[in-house]
């Protein structure tokens, strides 16, 4: 991760005075999805790309100690090593960024990459995660309880009472604390997008959450009705480059929910290079939080290589 967001004292007037023209967003979002698609070895080092910026999530009732086992191995090693070898890329280290799970299954994720050498970092979600809809003092013991377990990263969701009722300085508390409450563990910010009404909340959000010293900012669980969606992504990607202009410090930006597609992962790194510049193209400052779409990703880069696609249950576990 790169330096931290240490936050800043809750701006109002910055906050009331936030306007968003939704027909320019819905525009701007419409030419980032036009643009031409790389081809071959272009293609394959894009999808590499996006492989390392994955939060290789799993977050089901049905999660267990060997399911997240399983995770955590495809996390280490999510493109078969004779691919990579063939297009030269075998010793470059290729990863996923982290593992996410609930705070239950840290410690089997912990347990899981320590006993194969591995320091890639584990996500927890937390704060009563998806809703958010259980006691302050219960979602900030869930943070706490997530990092003693081995967490390096605690993706919270936020309130949406708080946002949708215009109360944004009680809003600012809330996260304040939660990031005291991550100490050294990195936080990203869940907004829940499909649950902030309009362009204008996703705004304001972003910034009280950016304000507070989140050091990511993410746009849904996985579990709203609408998650990532482009034009809310334009949206928060540019609180971002303006809390940056005003402030300097770099926020990094999550998209998660229903990214499925190996295209859709170029569309989402696309849009952070035109939206953001380079810096934005690493896991320190991008991520795509996403339980399916590594399958896809592993097809396409068998296609490259073989010039054949396979089954999906050759990948089971992607
Ligand atoms: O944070 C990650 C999301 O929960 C993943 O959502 P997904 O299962 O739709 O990929």
């Amino acid at each position: 991760m790169s330096a931290r967001n240490p936050g800043l004292d809750l701006d109002l007037e910055w906050v009331s005075k936030v306007r968003v023209n939704t027909q320019a967003v819905l525009k701007r979002a419409q030419q980032v999805q036009g643009r031409k698609v790389a081809k071959k070895q272009w293609q394959a080092a894009w999808l590499l790309k996006a492989v390392t910026c994955i939060d290789l999530t799993t977050l089901a009732g049905d999660d267990t100690p060997s399911n997240v086992h399983r995770l955590c191995m495809k996390a280490i090693q999510p493109i078969r090593r004779d691919h990579l070898k063939s297009i030269d890329m075998h010793d470059k280290g290729i990863t996923t960024a982290a593992v996410c799970v609930y705070p239950s299954r840290v410690a089997d994720a912990a347990k899981a990459l320590k006993a194969a050498n591995s320091d890639l970092p584990v996500a927890s979600v937390a704060t009563g995660f998806p809703a958010g809809q259980t006691h302050l003092e219960t979602r900030l013991d869930e943070v706490r309880l997530a990092v003693a377990d081995g967490a390096s990263e605690i993706d919270i969701v936020i309130n949406r009472t708080l946002a949708l009722t215009g109360q944004w300085e009680a809003l600012y508390d809330e996260i304040r604390q939660f990031r005291q409450a991550c100490g050294e563990a990195h936080m990203k910010t869940i907004l829940a997008v499909g649950e902030l009404a309009n362009f204008t909340n996703v705004y304001k959000a972003s910034l009280v959450a950016m304000m507070a010293g989140s050091d990511f900012i993410k746009t849904s669980t996985g579990k709203e009705s609408v998650n990532a969606t482009y034009p809310v992504a334009i949206v928060m990607v540019r609180a971002i480059r303006d809390y940056f202009l005003q402030t300097g410090h770099k926020v990094g930006f999550k998209p998660a929910g229903g990214i499925r597609t190996a295209a859709e992962s170029v569309v989402w790194l696309t849009l952070m290079k035109e939206e953001l510049g380079d810096e934005w193209l690493s896991p320190h400052l991008f991520r795509l939080g996403a339980s399916s779409l590594l399958a896809d990703i592993e097809r396409q880069i068998y296609h490259h290589v073989t010039g054949r696609y396979p089954a999906y249950q050759e990948f089971p576990m992607a």
